[in-house]
């Protein structure tokens, strides 16, 4: 059977970092923020290309280990074929290893891309598909969720399958995410959860989750309360415990903060008037940036299409 026929053009695809779990939504919570890469690929007559500037430029592969590369492989399979070559063109933005979505946003720019050069790609790969094959390749569905979809998102599986609906978030809140200068990967902060937790605890996450619904859509002045944790957090702190005890000062000054994702950044869900001051509090470890929320979601984009820096 021939493959697929592959567009000439190259395509722009944008991605936003994202921040997962949110205090009690473990694996199924999560909210986009306006920090992007920009990925540009094109189909080449031969061979793999890679240019990388920003995150990452100094330490990823430029071959097919390459986490994009190996996305764009998988989703081309899915298509029908691969081109006979590639380059690629990354200008990264979201820090790696730091809970921010990074390897969410490659993994999801790849399958977009790979999706949009391909003529038919959408008919090919529908939206709930490119959910599904990123959450396999991610190994679980929150982040992923919230880069395809923006907004504030809940993921789910469904028989195995991953599905996920976005809400948008109030406007008044305004992230401020505290990043530490050195990673930790996602796999060792995974690595340090037990296999049970006591009923009292999932008891806890449980209505602390329903109600962080209401909060981060309706009712700010609820997010102290609905950010609160008992599954994932403290039993992470053995791998940043300068993070935990920033949370920690964080709420006991009435903040509503998390560790982002797996850490080791801290998410402060700040009211917009407060944002700056909040930015303010953390000390010279740690680089404090005021994020917009993002609301569109991964996009592809016209070729020309000006470069942001957040
Ligand atoms: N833009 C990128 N291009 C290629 N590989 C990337 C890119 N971004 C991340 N990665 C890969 O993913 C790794 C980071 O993934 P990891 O899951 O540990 O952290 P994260 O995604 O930044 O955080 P979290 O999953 O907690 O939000 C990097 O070390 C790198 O191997
Ligand atoms: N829910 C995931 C997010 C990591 O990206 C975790 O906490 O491990």
């Amino acid at each position: 059977m021939a493959g697929p026929a592959f567009r000439a053009a190259a395509v722009r695809v944008r991605v936003p970092a994202t921040s997962a779990n949110l205090g009690p939504g473990y694996d199924s919570l999560g909210l986009a923020l306006g920090l992007y890469d920009d990925v540009v690929v094109r189909v080449a007559d031969t061979g793999l290309h890679i240019d990388i500037a920003g995150e990452g430029a100094d330490t990823l592969p430029r071959d097919e280990d390459h986490l994009l590369v190996r996305s764009l492989r998988t989703a081309f399979d899915l298509l029908g074929g691969q081109p006979r070559g590639l380059e690629v063109v990354c200008a990264n933005r979201i820090p790696h290893g730091r809970g921010l979505g990074s390897s969410s946003a490659a993994i999801c720019a790849g399958i977009i891309a790979a999706r949009a050069v391909t003529t038919g790609g959408e008919a090919r790969l529908d939206d709930r598909a490119l959910l599904e094959l990123a959450t396999e390749i991610e190994g679980h569905p929150d982040n992923v969720a919230a880069c395809l979809l923006g907004g504030f998102t809940l993921a789910w599986s469904e028989s195995g399958v991953a599905r996920a609906i976005r809400m948008a978030p109030a406007e008044s809140i305004a992230p401020v995410v505290f990043v530490p200068a050195h990673p930790l990967p996602t796999e060792t902060a995974r690595g340090l959860l037990p296999r049970t937790v006591p009923h009292v605890d999932a008891a806890a996450n449980a209505g602390r989750a329903a109600l962080l619904v209401e909060a981060l859509t309706r009712r700010p002045e609820l997010l102290l309360p609905a950010t609160e944790d008992r599954l994932h957090q403290e039993y992470r702190a053995p791998a940043m415990e300068e993070s935990i005890a920033l949370v920690n000062r964080l709420r006991s000054d009435g903040v509503p903060a998390v560790i982002s994702g797996a850490g080791p950044t801290v998410l402060a869900l700040a009211e917009d008037g407060a944002a700056d001051k909040i930015a303010r509090l953390a000390g010279k470890n740690w680089t404090a940036n005021r994020l917009a929320l993002d609301t569109t979601g991964a996009s592809v984009l016209p070729l020309n299409a000006g470069g942001t820096s957040q």
